[in-house]
């Protein structure tokens, strides 16, 4: 990604779109370093004292799988002797997102923290993390719901993150999906597999008292189980920008995104 160990935070806040960096940077009081390679463009800096990185990372789990091993490389590996170091870092790491809703109550310019996620896509069948008996209990769940052929894998977000980070917000259960379109049962000329998705998912009891399948994105359930393999503390805020039960959409969807970004900025530095 460009970046060396000295230009890293031990908090990191990503975001999918490039151009967001720097809705994100703007608010920084210093910006002491800028890099940028294909998707991944960072500053990092600090904010009210606090050293922060922000970067982008594009669209989808594959991005974060690279995003994900080459921070913990910076922390945790001597790139000279290329060794991994005897004492670990714990980064922490916050996803800055948008989202769409897949329930009627969970409306358009909310800001929901994911207290679990679920991965729809394939990316945990090439590792081996450890599930608790309830991220277990809930891919059974959607995966008995869905029939897709393979099992999702479900991860929670670090609890301590949660809490500081999520406490004014919605929390929720999300999807994390291999795309935009039919993962998400949105079609233009293709007819998805399973058109009914929304439906499937919002209806899924999960399992886990006061929490049902909230939100559609791409890649909180990776950033969660990398995190969980790596030893990092993982958090995913989404600025929800549509509903997708309702047809409704936000019609300022920069500015949910930027009282969201505000919204962390401000928890991260108390
Ligand atoms: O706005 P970002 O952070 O990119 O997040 C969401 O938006 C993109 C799809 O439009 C996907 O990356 C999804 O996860
Ligand atoms: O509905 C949405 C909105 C943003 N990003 C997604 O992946 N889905």
């Amino acid at each position: 990604m460009n970046l060396k160990p000295e230009n890293l935070a031990s908090t990191v806040l990503t975001v999918g779109d490039p151009e967001r960096v720097e809705k994100v940077s703007q608010y920084f009081d210093t910006l002491t370093f800028k890099t940028s390679k294909r998707e991944f463009n960072i500053h990092s800096g600090t904010y009210k004292g606090t050293p922060l990185t922000v970067m982008s990372t594009g669209m989808g789990t594959d991005n974060i799988e690279i995003v994900m091993n080459e921070l913990d490389a910076l922390v945790n590996i001597d790139l000279k002797t290329r060794r991994e170091k005897e004492e670990k870092k714990s980064l922490s790491i916050i996803r800055i997102g948008t989202s769409g809703s897949m329930q009627s109550d969970v409306p358009v310019d909310a800001h929901l923290a994911s207290a679990f996620a679920v991965g729809l896509d394939t990316l945990m069948h090439f590792y081996t993390p450890a599930y608790t008996e309830q991220e277990e209990n809930l891919r059974q769940r959607v995966a008995d719901t869905l029939q897709i052929g393979f099992t999702p894998y479900a991860v929670g977000a670090s609890r301590r993150l949660l809490q500081k980070i999520g406490a004014n917000m919605l929390t929720g259960v999300t999807a994390t999906c291999p795309g935009f379109y039919g993962p998400q049962g949105r079609s233009l000329r293709l007819v998805p597999a399973i058109p009914t998705i929304i439906e499937k998912l919002s209806q899924t009891e999960t399992g886990i008292a006061g929490l049902r399948l909230t939100n559609f994105e791409m890649e909180t359930a990776g950033y969660y189980a990398m995190g969980r393999l790596l030893g990092h503390e993982m958090l995913s805020v989404n600025a929800i920008v549509a509903n997708r039960v309702e047809q409704v959409f936000s019609q300022d969807s920069e500015k949910v995104v930027d009282s969201l970004i505000r919204e962390v900025l401000k928890k991260v530095a108390e």
